[in-house]
């Protein structure tokens, strides 16, 4: 199952997975570990290190405009892992500039530093032990120019946060300290977690890069992060924040058993999914007045999908699953939700539902207000049509709207003859009117009565909707081809197309053109999944199924994020009133 649904909002790679065909033609160095299959897809060997190195740093020159040299016997970092862990501290310690953090261990690509410099104009002591490792590191720094934000420290295996502190001059309060620390304790142990995959879980996607004195440290991850919360026993406020991510969940027990014991202020712990992979962070901090992030993963499973059922004749469209979502998603396109349809089959839809700004309290009080400076507008603006003046139609004129003539008919103007159809009145008549059928029209009616719906039929408001296609990862690492099924993963056969070398990519005849080839069902289903343009800035992301239980049309709101739940149970009232039938309409 892939977790990037459970990707931190502002991950890049959440909503848009790179494209191996523009890297492999973009760059030869990646090009060279891709094979491409009739169709024009473009595969990765995601088993073999150098494939992963070239697309780690190609993707940080093609995403983030950083050069990186990484040396071929030390670990290649993954970076939406390392932008998860990122977004999570941002989360916590704020997006600011100028922001001071550690970064213990921070291998051969400082890759925490250079991203959160560049990003985020934050200033790093980050520190390493082991000597290749911290080569690479000041190299990394130097080669992006960033000598002013970062500096790389040498350390002993034995230090973590107190020695090095100790021979820092540059600032002696921190924001935060993070690690991605060596997960195992030894070489069995690392073989171990190998070999005691089970049956069940597919075979990892990903070969692993780290070398022993990167993966290994007495005591494992446990070990390590022990000893840095009894430095922090030490430093307290010196460091506001300390966190350290987490390679296997049973660490998360003991080491919160240890925070309890320590007495520390507050703890908390979030998890990190990218791919079929899942990592933890563990943070914990000396000052009651932190605040930490709910972990959207934890929220999800906290609270059961809202759930209602839709009464018959509701919105006055056909009983059916499909007819009742293109209703819905009118009603709330026509209120700025952004609406994204994601799994569709013959009885069941899902639409991910994202707003920015809440648009569905107080609806009431909005109509009025609007109407309100209609009329206001209308007794300066308004002249009549015909030379004899009519209350029924009137000419509303605005700097704003057009040069044009836009006719409005308001109850008031005229409260017998003029109608105000709206889809609780009459839904089958609603007035169709939408920017493209009549500019002026639409947008002096969007103002006045904002909950006009527009009745489109179910075909071709399906016309519209894009399929989601979500981020594929092998492990931790990007893929950028849409998954077939469980059992023939993409990193599989990738894998595969390498191992029996069938169409091993060459600069000369490598195919650009077949991107774009719109006879070609799935490259139109890659393209398609580029469009989803959410919002990644929100108030409220949930997902809204509807689908055909014991001949009843069941509604369900997910929770997905934003700034609380209450937000979607007002949105379920609103829709609730919208789907209200008439007395005698069933
Ligand atoms: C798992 S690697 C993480 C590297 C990098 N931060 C990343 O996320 O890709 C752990 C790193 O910690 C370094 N290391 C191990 N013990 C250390 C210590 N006591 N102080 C600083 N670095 C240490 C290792 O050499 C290795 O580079």
């Amino acid at each position: 199952m892939s977790l990037n649904k459970f990707m931190h909002q502002r991950n890049r790679y959440k909503n848009k997975k790179p494209s191996f065909l523009d890297l492999a033609l973009k760059y030869p160095e990646f090009r060279a570990h891709t094979t491409q299959d009739e169709s024009g897809k473009v595969f990765l060997d995601f088993k073999n290190a150098e494939a992963l190195r070239a697309l780690t740093t190609c993707l940080l020159k093609e995403d983030f405009g950083l050069s990186m040299e990484l040396p071929s016997d030390r670990l290649v970092p993954t970076l939406p892992l390392r932008l998860n862990y990122i977004h999570w501290l941002e989360d916590i310690v704020g997006k600011e500039e100028n922001k001071w953090g550690i970064d213990i261990g921070t291998g051969a690509s400082c890759i925490y530093p250079v991203l959160a410099a560049s990003m985020n104009k934050w200033h790093f002591l980050a520190t390493e032990a082991d000597d290749e490792n911290f080569v690479y590191a000041n190299k990394n720094v130097s080669a992006n120019n960033l000598q002013d934000y970062i500096n790389v420290l040498q350390v002993t295996s034995e230090d973590i946060l107190v020695a090095p502190l100790q021979s820092f001059t540059q600032t002696n309060k921190f924001d935060f300290c993070m690690c991605n620390p060596p997960f195992f304790a030894d070489h069995l142990e690392a073989q171990a977690i190998t070999n005691t995959r089970s049956a069940q879980r597919p075979e990892a996607g990903s070969v692993s890069t780290a070398s022993p004195q990167e993966c290994i440290a007495q005591g494992g991850e446990v070990g390590f992060i022990r000893h840095m919360i009894e430095e922090s026993t030490v430093l307290r406020d010196k460091i506001r924040v300390y966190t350290s991510m987490v390679g296997k969940k049973s660490s998360l027990q003991h080491l919160k058993e240890d925070l309890k014991h320590h007495k520390v202020a507050k703890y908390s712990t979030t998890e990190f999914c990218q791919g079929k992979t899942m990592r933890w962070g563990i943070a914990w901090t000396y000052d009651p007045t932190v605040h930490f992030p709910k972990s959207s993963f934890e929220a999800r499973k906290e609270k059961p999908p809202l759930q209602y059922i839709i009464p018959r004749g509701a919105g006055g469209v056909d009983y059916k699953v499909h007819e009742i979502a293109a209703y819905l998603q009118s009603l709330l396109e026509s209120i700025k939700f952004h609406c994204y349809q994601g799994k569709k089959a013959k009885s069941y839809t899902s639409i991910t539902l994202t707003a920015v700004e809440n648009t569905w309290c107080h609806q009431r009080r909005f109509r009025r207000q609007q109407k309100q400076q209609l009329m206001s507008l209308q007794t300066y603006a308004v002249k009549p049509i015909n030379s004899e003046p009519s209350p029924q139609k009137a000419e509303v004129i605005t700097a704003e709207s057009s040069p044009k003539k836009a006719e409005v008919i308001t109850a008031e103007s005229s409260p017998k003859k003029a109608e105000v159809i709206t889809a609780e009145s009459s839904p089958k008549k609603a007035e169709v009117i939408t920017a493209e059928s009549s500019p002026q029209k639409a947008e002096i009616m969007s103002e006045s009565i904002p909950l006009i719906v527009e009745n489109r039929s179910a075909e071709s408001n399906h016309s519209q909707v894009t399929q989601k296609r979500v981020l594929e990862t092998a492990d931790e690492h990007i893929t950028s081809e849409p998954k077939r099924s469980r059992s023939d993963s993409v990193s599989d056969n990738a894998t595969s197309a390498c191992v029996n070398g069938s169409a091993k990519i060459n600069t000369t005849n490598f195919s650009p053109s077949k991107k774009n080839d719109s006879n070609e069902p799935e490259s139109q289903e890659l393209n398609k999944s580029l469009t989803d343009s959410s919002p990644t800035e929100y108030i409220l992301k949930c997902v809204l199924r509807l689908k055909l239980v014991d001949e009843q049309v069941q509604l369900e709101l997910e929770w997905l994020g934003g700034e609380s739940r209450e937000l979607m149970h007002q949105v379920l009232t609103f829709i609730k009133n919208k789907l209200t039938v008439p007395v005698g309409k069933c």
